[in-house]
């Protein structure tokens, strides 16, 4: 390590540097410790799995059945229920953790990666909230910043003069602030549906934005996860049949969604995930309080004034409150200077099976859209691909610092 100075420091990684320590850097960590490479992992936030302590409301649940959620070679607890809480989720995740003896560097925000070409090597600058700025140096980059690093926050006119609360739907907790409440719920994404769903459950009066359209599926039919039984068919059926299957059984068990407002999309459920990465509303009690009208829907939204949204059919609500349910961003344009394997939308190019491993010593994990069960197949295939090149580097007794390449930091 070559320090300069009390604020800036430059540190050689022996392994890989792993950007995020959610569920799929944890996972690509793990794979790594299993094979005795060494890594850094850099956390911007001060725990791991953020997205899941910090910016989820309480009555949070695993949509999709506990074993397509869980990672690699450590399985959820035994009494573990079908559909494991937020609690119990993050439990799992520290206790994986700390299985593996995975220690991320907390409160580092990764401001800049981008590979020298003259040393061959990827320079990784990061910031922490006192000003410190570390530049490490390393051979491989796994970028694990997630789908759904950034808040999309749309710009709605008047939205400035609203007057009201305003929040991001990761900044809901849950409705107990909202009691009685009027509350336009802006997005009918799971977090929208769910959202609403709360604001019902502690007597507020929700209002939930569809400008579009949406596929609502039972999470379960007959007992039995809807998700699971997808995967099943899939064996055997075209994609195209599981997904008319799917819209006949949500039909029978749901009724006509279009009778309470919801417009269904032209392309089926699985086509849509796979082509727009548009997930399905997986159905826990939302579409029953939009029949009984506890949850209103309403068009999209044309302006706010004071205490007021004006939508585009040019009806007029008076309300208190506004929760933003528009989704989330990946950040890598942000900070990683490479366009050739990830797209300017901060997701890899190359769909799934294929947008893991880049140029140069560059990984993606957890971009397939494809949730947790996508970000483990990745860990795996990267976790094994460094590991292979490494034990071919000590079976050639390479030293692992290239002293044949000068290495100059950029501060
Ligand atoms: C509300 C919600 C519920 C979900 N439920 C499910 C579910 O039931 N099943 C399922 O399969 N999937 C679900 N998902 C999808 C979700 O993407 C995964 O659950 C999972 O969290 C993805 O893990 P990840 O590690 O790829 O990303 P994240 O969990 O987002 O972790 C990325 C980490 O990178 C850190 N980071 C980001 N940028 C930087 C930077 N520049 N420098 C340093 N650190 C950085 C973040 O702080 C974060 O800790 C859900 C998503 C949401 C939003
Ligand atoms: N329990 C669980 O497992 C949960 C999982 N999740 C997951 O988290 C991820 C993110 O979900 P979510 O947060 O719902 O985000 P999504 O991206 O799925 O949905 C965003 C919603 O916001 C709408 N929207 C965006 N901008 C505007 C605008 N300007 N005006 C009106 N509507 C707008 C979109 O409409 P349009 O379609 O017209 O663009 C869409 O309905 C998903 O993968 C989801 O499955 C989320 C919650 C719970
Ligand atoms: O990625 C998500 O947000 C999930 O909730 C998990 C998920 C992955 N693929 C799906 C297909 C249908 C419904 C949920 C998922």
């Amino acid at each position: 390590m070559f320090s300069f100075s009390d604020t800036r420091r430059c540190v050689w990684v022996n392994g890989p540097v792993i950007v995020g320590a959610g569920p799929s850097g944890l996972a690509v960590a793990a794979g790594l410790k299993e094979q005795g490479v060494p890594f850094v992992i850099l956390e911007r936030a001060n725990c791991i799995a953020s997205l899941w302590q910090k910016r989820t409301y309480d009555r949070l649940k695993l949509h999709l059945p506990k074993q397509f959620c869980q990672l690699p070679k450590f399985p959820f607890p035994d009494h573990y229920p079908e559909y494991p809480n937020k609690k119990q989720f993050i439990e799992y995740l520290e206790s994986y953790a700390r299985h593996f003896d995975i220690n991320p560097q907390f409160n580092e925000t990764v401001e800049s990666a981008k590979y020298d070409e003259a040393c061959r090597l990827w320079r990784v600058k990061t910031v922490s909230p006192s000003g410190c700025e570390v530049e490490y140096i390393c051979q491989w980059l796994v970028v694990a910043t997630g789908e759904n690093a950034e808040q999309v926050m749309p710009e709605i006119e008047g939205l400035q003069n609203f007057g009201g609360e305003v929040i991001h739907a990761c900044d809901y907790k849950s409705g107990e602030n909202f009691r009685g409440k009027r509350v336009v719920v802006v997005g009918c994404g799971n977090s929208g549906m769910e959202v609403s769903l709360d604001l019902c459950n502690h007597d507020a009066k929700p209002s939930m934005v569809v400008r579009s359209s949406v596929h609502v599926i039972p999470r379960e039919v007959f007992g039995k996860s809807t998700f699971e039984l997808a995967i099943f068919m899939l064996k055997w059926l075209p994609l195209w049949l599981v997904d008319k299957i799917l819209l006949v059984l949500a039909w029978t068990i749901l009724g006509n969604i279009e009778k309470c407002g919801l417009k269904r999309p032209s392309v089926g459920p699985l086509e849509l995930k796979n082509t727009q990465g548009k997930t399905p509303v997986l159905d826990i009690g939302a579409l029953e309080k939009i029949k009984s009208r506890e949850i209103n829907i309403v068009p999209g939204i044309k302006k706010f004034s004071c205490g007021m949204v004006e939508f585009l059919n040019g009806e007029k609500l008076e309300i208190d409150a506004v929760v933003m349910a528009t989704g989330y961003r990946s950040n890598v344009p942000y900070w990683l200077q490479e366009t050739e394997f990830f797209s300017n939308n901060g997701f890899p190019k190359a769909p799934f099976p294929n947008g893991w491993k880049g140029r140069a010593g560059l990984y993606a994990v957890g971009f397939t859209r494809r949730g947790l069960s996508g970000a483990s197949v990745d860990a795996m295939k990267i976790a094994q691909d460094i590991g292979k090149v490494w034990k071919e580097d000590l079976n050639q007794k390479k030293q692992k610092v290239p002293t044949h390449r000068r290495c100059i930091s950029t501060f």
